[in-house]
């Protein structure tokens, strides 16, 4: 069996649903990643085989102002769920984020690019990437951008705000590559059927700036709305976020023979599978 651990979540509903009947999810009121004894209480209950962890603390600006949170929840989280899936046999499977990496390569990251992380997000976020040592069988699944069917996201912010405004001011100078939840789980599941460890970068092919991401979504959706440039300095977000932080995900279709559609055409699919709010 796959427990997935942060089921209620948009990766997390992506992934029982790609799953199946082969999985079985917890979430907050069942479980607390960040109490040991509640994780032991799960894992030795349940015996999965694998554990895929898609819960996480993930509002950026909100980890600035709440780090212990984010480094309890992203951090000794991830902690836990290797030590005690370490403990009854099961491999470990961690997702992560491109806000790992500072953003001032300049081309795609690879996998063991080094990490330097300009957020509390990012560096909670690190620390759970380091903490998955504790068991051996772990592979980490960094991504970017998501979107998906069951969660607060950039694609129905936009169409949301589209709804009240017609024009929109959106920062040009982030640059990176917008994925589906869904085509994210079929690359976790590509890695697990391989039994792959280690780290794998996974996300939608091409790259776009969110202003460029915004105004895709327009037209594919077919709406009038202008997207006037701004500078991420210009927004002045609390945390800091990478502008350059791409991922080579060259090691994923090497490995699995799996390579996510580009993300024009992940995007296109997922407007027509939506369900309208
Ligand atoms: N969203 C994105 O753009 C990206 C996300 N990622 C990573 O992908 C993964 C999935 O992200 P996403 O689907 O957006 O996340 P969501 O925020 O949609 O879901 C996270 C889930 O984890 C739950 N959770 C939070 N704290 C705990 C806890 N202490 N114990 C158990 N469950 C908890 C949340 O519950 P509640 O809502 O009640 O707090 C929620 O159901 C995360 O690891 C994230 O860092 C990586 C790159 C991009
Ligand atoms: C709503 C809005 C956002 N923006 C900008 C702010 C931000 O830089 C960008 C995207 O907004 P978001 O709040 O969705 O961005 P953000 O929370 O930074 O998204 C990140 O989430 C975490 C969890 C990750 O791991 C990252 O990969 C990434 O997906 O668009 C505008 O410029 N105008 C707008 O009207």
């Amino acid at each position: 069996m796959i427990l997935v651990v942060g089921n209620k979540g948009m990766l997390g509903q992506e992934l029982m649903a790609l799953f199946g009947s082969a999985a079985r999810g917890v979430d907050v009121g069942e479980i607390d990643i960040t109490d040991l004894v509640s994780v032991q209480r799960v894992l030795t209950t349940l015996k999965p085989r694998v554990v895929v962890n898609a819960a996480a603390y993930t509002d950026v600006d909100g980890c600035e102002s709440n780090s212990e949170l984010a480094l309890q929840v992203n951090g000794e989280g991830v902690a836990h769920l290797a030590m005690i899936s370490k403990e009854i046999d099961a491999k470990l499977v961690q997702v992560s984020t491109d806000y790992v990496f500072d953003g001032r390569k300049g081309s795609p990251y690879q996998e063991d690019d080094a990490p330097a992380p300009l957020s509390v997000y990012g560096e909670s976020k690190l620390a759970g990437e380091m903490n998955t040592c504790f068991n051996p069988n772990h592979l980490i699944v960094r991504t970017q951008w998501l979107y998906g069917h069951a969660g607060k996201n950039f694609v129905e912010t936009m169409l949301k705000l589209a709804a009240e405004r017609d024009t929109l001011t959106v920062v040009d100078d982030q640059i990176g590559s917008p994925t589906w939840t869904r085509d994210l789980a079929l690359a976790i599941k590509a890695l697990i059927d391989k039994d792959c460890r280690g780290t794998y970068h996974a996300a939608n092919a091409g790259v776009t700036s969110w202003n460029g991401f915004a105004k895709e979504i327009f037209r594919l959706a077919g709406l009038k709305v202008e997207v006037a440039p701004m500078t991420t300095e210009e927004l002045g977000r609390p945390a800091a976020r990478p502008l350059y932080s791409t991922l080579d995900c060259g090691k994923l279709s090497a490995d699995t023979g799996f390579s996510p559609q580009p993300w024009q055409d992940a995007l296109q699919r997922y407007l027509e599978l939506r369900q309208p709010n």
